[in-house]
């Protein structure tokens, strides 16, 4: 456990908070992702822990948008923890007297099916513990969150594990002002944008990897905001940014490509490495 302060995306009972536990005991809440990245940035906190990807509803854009367009950290970890849903409100009630339900898009995204079944509009919060205090402190409506947050705002858990499936779960990331050195088993997160539109260009930037024997475990893009067509890929391969293949293939990928950012060099998260 480190003792500097570490920022999370709250208030408190939220699952980055449950995520920011494994890292540190002295932790500081902010209430929204960009709010997290601009503690670290600005030295109000070493760390900042922030959702970056999920097993149902798939990237948390905001993160990558910001990690590209807004600021300069770099991934020091990632932790990846089980993601289970609860409805909740402030009296006993059954799920079908719920009209309304309050929640981070992501929680209502992985629990869409469940709230079309029960007929219930959901409505957007900046956390899923935001939802679950201003459930609260109104006393209406539902939210979906954490049972650390029902017991938090002392709230009813109408029903249990109500996301789409039951292996649900999300990655976080660990940023910092400097990524992580060579342990042996380490990931990096890359993003590059293409010169040009033109056939193969990205096959060519892939088969870098492939020719070297590199795999890569993610890729996505988003858009570069420069207009349509226009894209940023985020790639993370298995490996450090410092080892021999890899870091002659980065300077390659630099030179190919019009925008080029190394995001962090990491180790691959294990349910052992945070105790
Ligand atoms: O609102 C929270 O509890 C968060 O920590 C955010 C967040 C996310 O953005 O993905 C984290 C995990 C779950 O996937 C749902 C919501």
């Amino acid at each position: 456990m480190v003792e500097y302060k570490v920022a999370f995306l709250g208030p408190q009972g939220t699952f980055s908070h449950e995520a920011a536990s494994l890292v540190s005991d002295n932790l500081v809440s902010y209430c929204s992702i960009q709010s997290v990245m601009a503690a670290v940035e600005s030295g109000e906190c070493v760390q900042g822990i922030v959702p970056i990807e999920n097993s149902i509803e798939g990237p948390v854009n905001l993160t990558l948008d910001s990690l590209i367009h807004n600021f300069d950290l770099k991934i020091k970890n990632e932790i990846v923890i089980p993601i289970n849903h609860n409805l909740l409100a402030a009296r006993d009630m059954s799920v079908d007297e719920v009209e309304n339900v309050y929640s981070h898009s992501q929680a209502l995204g992985q629990c869409q099916p469940y709230l079309e079944r029960h007929g219930i509009t959901a409505h957007y919060t900046l956390s899923t513990a935001a939802a679950a205090k201003r459930v609260a402190e109104t006393g209406q409506d539902a939210a979906i969150g954490t049972l650390k947050a029902a017991e938090l705002y002392n709230l009813k858990v109408i029903d249990t594990n109500i996301q789409e499936n039951f292996n649900n779960e999300t990655r976080f990331v660990v940023l910092d002002s400097n990524d992580s050195p060579i342990t042996g088993k380490d990931k990096t997160s890359i993003s590059f944008s293409l010169f040009e539109d033109k056939p193969g260009g990205l096959y060519e930037i892939l088969s870098l990897f492939a020719k070297n024997d590199i795999n890569l475990t993610k890729i996505e893009s988003r858009p570069s905001k420069e207009g349509l067509g226009h894209y940023i890929f985020f790639i993370d391969l298995e490996g450090h940014r410092l080892d021999d293949d890899i870091s002659l293939i980065l300077k390659d990928l630099e030179r190919n490509t019009s925008f080029f950012k190394i995001l962090g060099s990491y180790p691959i998260f294990r349910d052992d490495l945070f105790k």
